[in-house]
């Protein structure tokens, strides 16, 4: 007779393997949760407690909130106005109203950012000490190196060379989409498609590069641009987290992204002789896909909405005598589509997180002192009361009647306190510019990705950290 005795054992080790492949990472995670909790839930017992989406394996919430930010921020609200996300094992607690911004931002001028951003090594690596991350005394030597080329009078003495680039550039626009979508079309037709983000995106860059280096050759620009896809291909890694996080797990199981990192770091070095390396990353790099966001949000809005994009067009021919003062008013039409733009398509959902050094109390939550605290900017740039029922609309005239103190903790644009944009006036030029020579050559219209065929939204480029608006343009010349 067979003994049947190794059939139990058999059947338990089967039954387990097939229960830890399927549930395995909801255990972990169900497990995970009230371990890091206990240990630092980020606010203090003598408050209002918070709740907050699930720790997910590996990263928390941080990856999500990074690359879907928009649909999470919807799907949070359910916890209420402050909440609590987790990064790594790391607390981070977010906040969506005007009132508690403002009371978080009270002290911003003195608000470290986490090391990395929580995001582990790999970020670190590219960013860690980036002007926009540091702190204190290492901030501050940065910003005062940099900030010359960026106030608001320098950038005010680079406006004609930046308005005459932009004019140069949408000239060359017909040449452009024949090699972007090899079409075949003659100068003299009067229309033609353009993919919009591919045909946005060096221009804000090679006129950030050139603030700060000085006119560049287009052999200049040839290597730059060089370095810069080498760049764009890590964002995928230090997005994904995960093993990403650390050193020795990125150099155990995926030398190749290690390896994509160290040319890169050669390639940037060599091009900047081995200086200051990581801010002028975030200058250039980083901010390239910032500003082509923008660029990109403020192009498609005007041209999908007939009225604003008319009487854009009746004040730029009204001011056809006086563009670079124009350019530089807060005032306008054109002013108010940039900024609504960035109202309702800002390029990050979620801040990227600063803390404050004392007890922090938002709506009866008494944040530790020393925790991440997020901005849920789209929460304070859209669902916020203050925008009234219309408020996912873009509607520029809507801040025709706005002071500009109101609009404070009220719009989250630029960022707040000693630590807002450096690069603000520039990139204002820049853009505005840019939109400005474009709406005045051309008639711009939607082709494809357009909300109506896309059903709710506008079709999206998901490929890097921000959501920018990726749909193909139909430009019409103007007589
Ligand atoms: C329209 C495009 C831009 C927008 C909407 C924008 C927005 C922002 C925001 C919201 C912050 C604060 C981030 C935070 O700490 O939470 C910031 C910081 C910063 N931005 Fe921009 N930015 C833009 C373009 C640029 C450009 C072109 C540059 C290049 C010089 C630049 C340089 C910086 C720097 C250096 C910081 C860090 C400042 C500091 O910590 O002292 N930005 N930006």
């Amino acid at each position: 007779m067979y003994s049947l005795n190794w059939v139990y054992p058999v059947f338990l080790i089967a039954i387990t393997y097939f229960v830890i492949r399927i549930y395995g990472i909801w255990i972990l995670e169900t497990v995970t949760l009230p371990i890091i909790r206990t240990l630092n839930s980020g606010v203090l017992r003598s408050g209002e407690q918070v709740s907050g989406p699930k720790w997910r394996f590996p990263n928390g919430n941080v990856v999500e909130r990074f690359t879907n930010g928009r649909a999470k921020s919807e799907e949070w609200r359910k916890y209420g106005p402050v909440y609590r996300v987790w990064s790594g094992f790391n607390p981070e607690i977010v906040i969506t109203t005007p009132e508690a911004l403002k009371h978080f931002s009270s002290d911003a001028n003195d608000h470290p950012k986490a090391p990395n951003v929580n995001l582990g090594w790999y970020v670190g690596e590219i960013l860690g000490q980036a002007m926009g991350l540091l702190y204190g005394q290492d901030w501050k030597r940065l910003r005062r190196t940099f900030e010359p080329a960026f106030t608001h009078s320098a950038a005010a003495a680079r406006l004609d060379d930046i308005k005459n680039d932009a004019r140069g550039y949408v000239e060359k626009l017909p040449l452009f989409a024949k090699e972007m979508t090899g079409a075949s079309f003659e100068n003299s037709d009067k229309s033609f498609s353009l993919p919009l983000l591919q045909a946005f995106t060096k221009f804000p860059y090679f006129q950030t590069a050139a603030t700060i280096y000085g006119p560049m050759t287009e052999e200049e620009e040839r290597n730059l641009w060089a370095v810069t896809e080498k760049r764009i291909a890590l964002n995928q890694y230090w997005i994904a987290g995960g093993l990403y996080r650390s050193k020795i797990l990125a150099n155990l199981f995926s030398r190749g992204a290690v390896q994509q990192l160290r040319e890169f770091n050669r390639g940037w070095r060599d091009f900047n002789v081995g200086i200051l390396l990581h801010t002028l990353d975030e200058l250039l790099m980083l901010n390239l896909d910032v500003i082509t966001h923008v660029v990109t949000w403020f192009i498609l809005l005007v041209a999908d909405h007939e009225h604003i994009k008319q009487e854009l067009y009746d004040e730029m021919t009204a001011n056809d005598d006086g563009l670079a003062q124009y350019i530089s008013r807060s005032d306008t039409h054109l002013h108010r589509c940039f900024i609504e733009s960035m109202r309702v398509r800002p390029f990050a959902i979620f801040t990227i997180g600063e803390s404050s050094s004392v007890i922090k109390n938002f709506h009866g939550v008494r944040v530790k002192p020393n925790t991440q605290t997020l901005v849920d900017v789209l929460a304070i740039n859209v669902r916020n009361p203050f925008w009234g029922p219309n408020s996912k609309e873009f509607d520029p005239s809507r801040l025709k009647n706005i002071k500009t103190s109101d609009l404070r903790y009220n719009l989250h644009s630029f960022g707040i306190g000693s630590r807002k944009c450096m690069g603000q006036f520039v990139a204002s030029h820049i853009v505005k510019s840019l939109v400005l020579h474009l709406f005045r050559a051309y008639d711009i219209d939607v082709l494809k990705g357009s909300k109506e065929q896309e059903g709710d939204s506008y079709n999206v480029d998901k490929a890097s950290w921000t959501p920018k608006a990726d749909v193909l343009l139909k430009l019409t010349k103007r007589d």
